[in-house]
C-alpha cells in the first residue's frame, strides 16, 4: 500500500508567507482565488536573482519575454527566441526550489496555431522544466490554449496591453478605455478562462475594468498597471528594484535603488584598484 505522508498531503497555507518546502503548482493559485488571498509575482532571467526572489518566498516567477529589453539588450521583446527563453528559464529553474516558473512564449512561437503553440511550450516544459507557459491575447488565442491545457500544460493567460504587438500599437497605451474597449476585455477574459487558462494577466487596463474581471473571473487574475483589485500584482523585477536605466512605466514602484547601489560598488572598487589600497593584506597570499 502507498504510504501518503502528511507533509505531502497538507496543502500551501498561503502562497505569500507560507512556509511549504515543495514547489507551488496551479492547484495552490486556484486554492488562493478561492481563500480571496492576494499574491505577488515578479519576473526572473537567471538563477542567481531567481534564488534570491524564491528565498524571499515570492511564489511565482515568470521568465518573461521582458528578457529582451532587460537583460539581453533589444528594444523590446519582439526579437526574443524560443533557444533565448529555453536558456533562461533553465536557468531559472536551476535556481528555485519553491516558486512556480512560468515560462512567456516568445512572439512567433504560437502566432501560427495550436500545434506550433504545443511544440515550443512542449519545448519550454521539457528542456527548461517549467511548470506553466504564457502567451498573449484573449479570443484570438483561445485556440492554443485549448490544445496546451487539453496536452496538460498549464497556461497563464495575458490580455490588455499585449507587449508583443508594439509594431501595431505604435507604442504601449493603456487598453480597455471606452465601452466598446471594456466588452471587448470581458469577452477576452471570458475566452482565455473557458479555454482552461489557470490565470489571466491584465496590462495597463483601467482600475474599474479590472476589478470587474476579477469579479466576475473563477481564475486569478494578475495585475500590472491595472489597479489594486487584481487577484495578483507583476512588476518587471529590474523596475521593482530600481535596476532599469532610464525611465520605467507609470504603474512601476520601486522597492530599491539596485543601479545606484552596484554603480557605487563598481566606482569604489575601481578607485581602490587605481589607488592600490586593493588588494589589502588579507586579500594577499605569501
Ligand atoms: N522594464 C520593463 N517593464 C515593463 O513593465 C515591460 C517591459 N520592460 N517590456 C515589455 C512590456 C512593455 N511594457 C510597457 C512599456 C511602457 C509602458 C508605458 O510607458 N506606458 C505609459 C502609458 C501610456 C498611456 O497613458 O497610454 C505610461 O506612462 O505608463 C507601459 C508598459 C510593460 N512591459
Ligand atoms: C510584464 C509581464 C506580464 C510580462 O509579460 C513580461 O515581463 O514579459
Ligand atoms: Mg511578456
Amino acid at each position: 500500500m502507498t504510504h501518503v505522508s502528511p507533509a505531502r498531503k497538507q496543502s500551501e497555507k498561503a502562497l505569500y508567507g507560507g512556509t511549504g518546502s515543495r514547489r507551488i503548482t496551479v492547484r495552490d493559485i486556484a486554492a488562493a482565488k478561492e481563500r480571496a488571498e492576494k499574491w505577488p509575482m515578479l519576473t526572473a532571467y537567471d538563477a542567481m536573482t531567481a534564488s534570491v526572489l524564491d528565498q524571499a518566498g515570492i511564489p511565482v516567477l515568470l521568465v518573461g519575454d521582458s528578457m529582451g529589453n532587460c537583460h539581453l539588450g533589444y528594444e523590446s521583446t519582439v526579437p526574443v527566441t524560443m533557444d533565448e527563453m529555453t536558456l533562461l528559464s533553465a536557468a531559472v529553474v536551476r535556481g528555485t526550489r519553491r516558486a512556480l516558473v512560468v515560462g512567456d512564449l516568445p512572439f512567433g512561437s504560437y502566432q501560427e496555431g495550436p500545434v506550433q503553440a504545443l511544440r515550443n511550450a512542449t519545448r519550454l516544459v521539457k528542456e527548461a522544466g517549467v511548470g506553466a507557459v504564457k502567451l498573449e491575447g484573449g479570443e484570438r488565442s483561445a485556440h492554443q490554449i485549448e490544445l496546451l491545457v487539453q496536452s496538460g500544460i498549464p497556461v497563464m493567460a495575458h490580455i490588455g496591453l499585449t507587449p508583443q504587438s508594439v509594431n501595431a500599437y505604435g507604442g504601449y497605451p493603456v487598453q480597455g478605455r471606452g465601452e466598446e474597449a471594456a466588452q471587448q476585455l470581458l469577452r477576452d477574459a471570458k475566452a482565455v478562462q473557458d479555454a482552461g487558462a489557470f490565470a489571466v494577466v491584465l496590462e495597463l487596463v483601467p482600475a474599474e475594468l479590472a476589478a470587474e474581471v476579477t469579479r466576475s473571473l473563477h481564475i486569478a487574475t494578475v495585475g500590472i498597471g491595472a489597479g489594486p483589485d487584481c487577484d495578483a500584482q507583476v512588476l518587471v523585477w529590474t523596475d521593482m528594484a530600481g535596476m532599469t536605466d532610464g525611465r520605467v512605466p507609470r504603474f512601476v514602484k520601486q522597492y530599491a535603488q539596485l543601479r545606484q547601489g552596484l554603480g557605487d560598488a563598481a566606482r569604489a572598487f575601481a578607485e581602490d584598484v587605481v589607488g592600490g589600497a586593493y588588494p589589502a593584506e588579507e586579500h594577499s597570499f605569501h
